[in-house]
């Protein structure tokens, strides 16, 4: 059913790779060769499809639409098997293009319904999707409608439950852009499914793996929303945050009794009848205490976890078991597929009892389509959404872009030099910020290239901050050398804490992380990789809101550099990339040479131990000359500082 295709030399001729454009105005004068036994569904090539196989599908496809519910019939009225062989663009780190997995794409029936469904009201599509009442209650006292990925993937998967006996059963690829809700899409199907399918004792029946703790703990208080006394759903979560035994426990009603009596102790509180049991398994070897225990039941139904604690589970949890596992989802899969930490996912296939049961997802704004990348996760059907070409898009030159923006973002540009960085930064920070302001609050990303620049930066920043009269608690820092429980409460902090409105970062936050009220995002140092830059602004404009990305850009050779990135967005021709002017946005009159210097001073004082990384900075590394600086400037002079001699303000 599902195949990596080799390429062969001697059946088709390699076509050319595409040009290097150097500037996003030259994006439309190339049009890939389209040869004519081609068909194009949405944003795959189609090559000679398998007759045998679409045979077969026919027939499949003619006996569900006598017996699927008629809601659903649009859904399924076009569902033909397209095949996919995309050995016209190399792929590459950056661009992982189709080279012939047999997908099932979207149909055009099937996008248009998920749109058709998403634009009407939330209660009203989730009624005649008969999701379970506790999900539509939650759901509707938080959201209006479901995006169009959402529509879809609960049409895919409720659809195939209810109708279809799970005869067609296919494992599902989702690639939107970011903040399009992806995570309810899975969410959202595989609550229902484990809520309507209750099993007499609880058992570990959905795996969510992701590659970052902080993005697991994201997800997890997603989920934590939706498992409750109504839907007798638990979630799980296995990132290493807490202490081994505490998730030990959290996870099985099962540990090592040879190692902790008192765990025995709290087991028996569980399973009072199971005195006997224990103590035998008690003297058993370890072995044999792991097969015996390997059945017995789980504490929770849902597991989110990063793959190096999946399988320190795995190798030390007794009772730890994912035989009966239904649902695997790899998020951020193109992420995850390029670090195979501890070979995890054979681990999981070694475990799981029923391989026909297990349904997998693969999600990611910037999904790779590499079959070298995608074999080790055995796909049976997939089946793949492509939010990026959701369009009635119909040039093909566009269609081979991988990646698209959200809608609502406004993209622009700077060119300056890597001395001039800092004050364009403090420029644009004035501009965005305005020291008083009845608007809504608007928290600025500015993203760096490592977690030493970060570091740098923010303490400058902070200095340069207190020059214009601001409190340099305003600016703060994460960084993945924080430790992950410090991590988690600053992400709360920016979630809740107005007073913050900079944060600085380099990559660690660029992926999944959905923090609230993110206005706009700076490349401070511009990626290298269209994925990054595609990752990093999708941390605004977020779920339709508008939301602004600008990157800074060190002369000429930088400029170019990012030009030929992003040129493989598919949205890139036509979105007008503003250049904002240099001259308006540079801050003068700042004591910046005094800044530097008492930088040096403070990062020194770190050095000796004197201060600590993410402390906050004592009165006396502030630079002396700025008196001004640390009173809290009147509405009359903050509007001075931002728009008069010291700041140029934006008017292109
Ligand atoms: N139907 C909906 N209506 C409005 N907002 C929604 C809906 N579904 C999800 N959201 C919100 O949209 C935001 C983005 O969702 P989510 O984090 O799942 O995006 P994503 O596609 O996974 O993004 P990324 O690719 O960056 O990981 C979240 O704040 C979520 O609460």
């Amino acid at each position: 059913m599902f195949q990596v295709g080799r390429y062969d030399p001697n059946k088709r001729e390699r076509p050319r790779a595409a040009e290097p454009k150097l500037s996003h105005t030259d994006n439309n004068d190339k049009k890939r060769p389209h040869d004519e036994s081609k068909k194009h569904a949405r944003g795959l090539r189609v090559i000679a499809p398998d007759e045998s196989v679409n045979n077969k599908r026919q027939r499949q496809v003619d006996s569900l639409a006598k017996n699927h519910a008629p809601v659903l019939s649009e859904a399924i009225d076009d569902l033909d098997l397209l095949f996919v062989d995309g050995d016209d663009v190399r792929p590459d780190e950056d661009q992982d293009i189709i080279t012939g997995h047999q997908l099932l794409s979207t149909t055009a029936s099937e996008l248009d319904s998920a749109l058709k469904w998403s634009k009407r009201p939330l209660k009203e599509a989730a009624t005649a999707f008969k999701m379970a009442p506790f999900l539509i209650e939650k759901l509707q006292a938080k959201y209006e409608r479901f995006f169009a990925v959402q529509a879809w993937s609960i049409l895919q998967v409720l659809w195939q439950f209810s109708a279809l006996q799970q005869q067609l059963e296919s494992d599902i690829c989702i690639t939107a852009p970011t903040g399009s809700g992806k995570t309810l899409a899975y969410g959202l199907p595989i609550l229902h499914s484990l809520a309507s399918r209750p099993r007499p004792k609880r058992q570990l029946r959905t795996l969510i793996v992701l590659p970052s703790r902080d993005l697991a703990q994201q997800v997890y208080q997603v989920f934590q929303d939706y498992c409750d006394t109504e839907s007798n759903l638990r979630v799980g979560l296995a990132i290493g945050q807490s202490n081994f035994k505490a998730e030990q426990i959290a996870l099985t009603v099962d540990v090592d009794a040879k190692e902790d009596m008192e765990m025995l102790r709290h087991r028996l509180q569980f399973e009072p009848g199971n005195l006997e049991l224990a103590l035998e398994i008690f003297r058993r070897p370890v072995e044999v205490k792991h097969s015996l225990l390997s059945s017995s039941k789980s504490n929770v139904d849902i597991l989110v976890c990063t793959p190096g604690r999946l399988v320190d589970h795995l190798d030390r949890t007794p009772g730890f078991s994912l035989q009966y596992l239904e649902f695997l989802v790899v998020d951020e899969a193109d992420r995850l597929l390029n670090q195979r930490y501890h070979n995890w996912m054979d681990r999981v296939f070694e475990s799981v009892e029923n391989h026909l049961q297990l349904r997998k997802f693969l999600v990611s704004a910037t999904m790779t389509r590499d079959p070298r990348k995608l074999a080790p996760l055995r796909l049976v059907n997939p089946k793949h959404f492509d939010g990026h070409n959701n369009t009635l898009n119909t040039d093909l030159a566009e269609k081979d872009k991988m990646y698209s923006m959200p809608d609502s973002l406004q993209e622009s540009t700077i060119e300056c030099t890597a001395e001039q960085k800092p004050l364009v930064l403090l420029a644009l920070l004035l501009e965005i910020l305005p020291a008083e302001t009845s608007k809504k609050r608007h928290l600025v990303i500015v993203f760096t290239s490592s977690v030493d620049s970060t570091h740098r930066l923010t303490r400058l920043l902070q200095l340069l901050w207190t020059t214009v009269g601001r409190s340099p608690s305003a600016v703060v820092e994460f960084s993945s050398a924080a430790k992950g429980p410090d991590r988690a409460k600053l992400l709360q902090h920016c979630n809740e804490d107005a007073s913050i409105q900079v944060l600085v970062c380099s990559d660690g936050l660029s992926r999944g992380m959905d923090i609230k009220d993110v206005g706009t995002v700076i490349h401070y140092d511009v990626p290298s990789l269209a994925k990054t830059y595609v990752h990093r602004c999708g941390r605004t404009a977020r779920a339709g809101q508008s939301g602004s990305a600008i990157s800074l850009l060190k002369g000429q050779g930088q400029a170019g550099q990012f030009w030929n990135l992003r040129r493989k967005l598919v949205q890139g021709a036509d979105r007008v990339v503003k250049n904002r002017s240099l001259q308006k946005h540079l801050v003068r009159n700042v004591p910046y040479q005094q800044c530097l210097s008492a930088l040096k001073e403070v990062l020194q004082a770190e050095d000796d131990g004197e201060i600590r990384p993410h402390e906050l900075l004592g009165e006396e590394y502030y630079p002396r000359s700025v008196g001004v600086a640390r009173a809290t400037p009147t509405a009359h002079q903050s509007e001075k500082s931002t728009s008069g001699s010291d700041v140029d303000s934006d008017s292109d």
